[in-house]
Order: C-alpha cells, then structure tokens, then sequence
C-alpha cells in the first residue's frame, strides 16, 4: 500500500470576482517510509495540497487517499493517523511549551509520557525552556516544538508545510537530520519547501509551478536528465556582462548563482569560445569561465523556465 496517492487533484479559488486555479490536475504516490519533497515558489499550490491532504479542504475534482483511508470519506480515520504542521505556526503563543505538548497530547487521548521516545530527541533541546511561554520563543525552538506537536500521536505520516522557512541555517541543518531519524522509525514525511538545495535531503521530490507538477524523481534522477551543457562565467562587471550574454540568441539561460553567472547554451556546439567571443566584445576585467556540472538548482531553473 502507498502511504499517499493523489490522483488528477484540482483545488480553484474564487475570491472578489478573482478566479485562481490553484491545483490544475496533480497526481503522484508517495511510499511507505520516504521522504517525499514538494518544492515550489510561493504560490505554486504547495499549502493548498497540504490542506487536502490533511482533509482540512476539499478539492474540486480528482481523488487523494492517506495510508489506505480516502481523504473525503474517511476523514476521520486520517486525521488521527497523521500529523500536520502548518506554515504558520500552530502553537499557541500564551501557553507554555510543556503546556503546548500536554493540549496536543490531550485532543489525541495521549500523554507526553506515552510517546516521549520518539519526540524526545527534538523535545530534549527545548526542554529547558519548558516553562517558557511558546510566543516567546525564537524561530528554531517554536519550530521545534511545533514538530513535537505535530508528532505527540505517534502519526503514520507526517506532513510539514515549510518547515524550515525562516529559520537559520544551523536549525535547518539540525532539522533535516531529525526527519531522516523520523523515516527510520518508519514514519512517512510530506515536506514543502521554496529552498530549492533542500531537494537533495528528500528520497523523491516532485517540483510544483503554477499549480502543475513539472517534474517527479530522485535528486539524481533530476540532475541526470539536465539538457543543456552549462557553464559559469565571472568578471568585474557583473551586470553588464549579464546583459551582454542575455542578449546573444545562443543561450538558453543566464541567472546569477553565488560568484559567478550560470550559462545555458541552446545546443551542445555552443561553448567556451562563444562565451569568450562575447566577453571580447566587451570591456570586462578579471573574467573567469569553467565548465560545471548542474546541481539540483540549475536542474528546476532549467524545468520552470
Ligand atoms: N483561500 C484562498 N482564496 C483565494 N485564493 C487563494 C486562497 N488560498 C490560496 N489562494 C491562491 O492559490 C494559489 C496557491 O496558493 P497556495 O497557498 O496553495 O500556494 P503555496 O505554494 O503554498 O504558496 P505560499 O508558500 O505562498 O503559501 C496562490 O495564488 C494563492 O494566492
């Protein structure tokens, strides 16, 4: 059995005379065990297929099912099995942590103690500031304990909606190493994300645009498949040289990445001495040009564009 199945899933939204197909038509499966990522921009439909996952909204049309239980008529079956932490925090920020914990523990008629084995690895780094009302926590701890909510049940499958937005680097790092401790419990992870690297921490991923899914495989499985041959250029004059390639009708694209432009050329004949051409053509200092293979980020670039 999957643990998620969606299937031809559309959601639009009619909003002050403003129609917005939010979902146009997703199917995927998710396995038993995986860490499944679903990476878009904002807007691309991510919260949206959450909330039909989690049964919290309806779709207009297509069929979704959550570890065997079909999301309309078994709604109840799947709200219990499953955890859910929202984008925004679902915390409440008058209670204290320890009291946060005990009211999500309470409305599934469990205890903290019941379960601590499996939260106790993230609760233990909040624990000291257990008396601590939840609101006055930083964004790492509320994101902490916003995942010992979310997990208090013990729930089959677990759905976090951009866990790690906000957050620094450190307690997004130290986040990920707590999913892939979760997965080998045995418990299944949704996870959205608009950080495009988080990609490679996923088994699978499945890239959303505009409420399509452009693309369904592993991070490799993305990178092999990478069309063009790509290159990365600097100079002292970044900006105009950005312009200088954009405008030649060989490329297919140029985006800044860290240092250096990320060059993709239309066909593979196209390569170092067209780039030196252009540069030539110029008034450019210090350039630097080094063929590079993509990594994931280079490979959505390519599928959105
Ligand atoms: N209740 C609503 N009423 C009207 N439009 C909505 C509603 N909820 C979402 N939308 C629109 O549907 C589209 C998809 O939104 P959704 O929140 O699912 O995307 P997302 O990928 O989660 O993005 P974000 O990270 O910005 O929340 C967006 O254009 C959004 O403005």
């Amino acid at each position: 059995m999957k643990a998620i199945t969606v299937e031809q899933i559309t959601k639009t939204y009619h909003h002050k005379k403003v129609v917005t197909e939010a979902l146009k038509g997703i199917s995927f499966a998710v396995e038993q065990g995986e860490i499944f990522g679903v990476i878009g921009p904002d807007g691309a439909g991510k919260t949206s297929l959450f909330r039909i996952l989690t049964t919290l909204l309806l779709a207009d049309s297509g069929t979704a099912s959550v570890d065997g239980f079909d999301v309309v008529k078994d709604y109840k079956k799947i709200r219990n099995c499953v955890g859910y932490m929202p984008g925004r925090f679902s915390l409440y920020p008058d209670l204290t942590v320890q009291e946060n914990l005990e009211f999500f523990a309470a409305i599934f008629n469990t205890t903290i103690k019941e379960n601590y084995d499996l939260i106790k690895d993230i609760y233990q780094q909040i624990e000291p500031f257990k008396d601590r009302r939840a609101g006055q926590l930083s964004g790492g701890m509320k994101q902490k304990l916003a995942l010992s909510c979310a997990l208090i049940h013990k729930p089959t499958v677990l759905f976090l909606d951009e866990p790690t937005t906000g957050v620094d680097a450190v307690s997004r790092k130290e986040f990920w190493e707590m999913l892939h401790r979760l997965k080998i419990e045995g418990i299944t992870v949704l996870v959205s994300t608009a950080y495009m690297d988080e990609a490679t921490l996923c088994d699978r991923v499945a890239l959303i645009q505009n409420g399509k899914l452009l693309s369904v495989s592993t991070p490799q499985g993305i990178v092999s498949e990478y069309p063009n041959s790509l290159w990365a250029i600097r100079a002292n004059e970044m900006y105009p040289l950005l312009q200088a390639i954009k405008a030649d009708p060989g490329i297919e694209s140029i985006y800044p990445f860290g240092q250096y432009h990320h060059v993709a050329f239309k066909t593979p004949d196209l390569n170092r001495q067209k780039l030196e051409q252009i540069v030539k053509n110029g008034q450019y200092t210090g350039v630097e040009i080094k063929t590079i293979t993509p990594n994931i980020e280079d490979c959505f670039m390519a599928l959105m564009s």
